[in-house]
């Protein structure tokens, strides 16, 4: 007999609407998928991914920098009270702050963030603005192993989507998020169930 193994456990942080957020717990339903949210963090009150968790009964809290003296303090609250949760993975899933040293010291490896842009281009806080404004003719997402830089992590997995002659920022944006949901459940499943092993920044499943 095969033996099930655990559920594993995510937390998931955000900073905004949520809708990866969405799609991971609309996935979570299904017991095959092998993780559970367990808990929803993020950096600012108000924003619809906490609304989100509240409604479907996962716990939540909030670390917003301007509550502490100093980022430093800030980082290592939030990476404890993410350690009370026993998480097997952290999803980034729009969580629009830097983690820092004290963070990745505790959770390091089991980090990961979806970012709306092919990486290494780029990086930061505007994506699909940076894309279209360079003239590219295809951009996307990447799902990517955490690490101290900016969009810097080993690649767990891209989704490639086409820049239209129409687009805006929001058009554009709204398209990358479609394919990001997809790969960002797909791939956070297969590491639930299968686990991850970088060897040189390459990313494989397995253990
Ligand atoms: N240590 C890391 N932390 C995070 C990464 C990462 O690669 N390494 N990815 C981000 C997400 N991200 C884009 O994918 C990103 C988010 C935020 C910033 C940034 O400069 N944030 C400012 C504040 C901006 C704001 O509050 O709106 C900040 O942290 O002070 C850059 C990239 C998740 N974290
Ligand atoms: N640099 C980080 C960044 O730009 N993150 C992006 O914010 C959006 C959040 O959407 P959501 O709140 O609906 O999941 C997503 O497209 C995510 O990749």
């Amino acid at each position: 007999m095969v033996t099930p193994s655990r559920t594993k456990r995510l937390v998931v942080l955000v900073s905004g609407a949520g809708t990866n957020l969405q799609a991971l717990m609309d996935a979570c339903q299904d017991p095959a998928y092998g993780a559970s949210v367990v808990a929803v963090g993020a950096d600012r009150e108000g924003v619809e991914g906490l609304a989100r968790a509240e409604r479907a009964g996962i716990p939540t809290f909030v670390r917003s920098v301007k509550q502490f003296t100093s980022r430093g303090k800030w980082d290592r609250s939030l990476a404890e009270t993410v350690s009370r949760f026993d998480p097997d993975v952290v999803v980034l899933a729009g969580f629009m702050k830097l983690v820092g040293e004290d963070f990745l010291e505790a959770h390091g490896g089991r980090v990961v963030n979806t970012h709306p842009a092919l990486c290494p281009a780029f990086p930061g806080t505007s994506g699909p603005a940076d894309a279209l404004a360079y003239g590219v003719k295809v951009t996307g997402a990447t799902l990517f192993v955490v690490d101290g830089g900016v969009d810097t992590g080993p690649i767990i997995a891209q989704a490639v989507v086409p820049v239209e002659d129409d687009d805006d920022v929001a058009s554009l944006h709204e398209r990358i998020k479609v394919a990001e949901r997809t790969m960002l459940v797909d791939n956070v499943g297969r590491m639930a169930r299968e686990g991850i092993i970088i060897t040189n920044r390459k990313v494989r499943f397995g253990s």
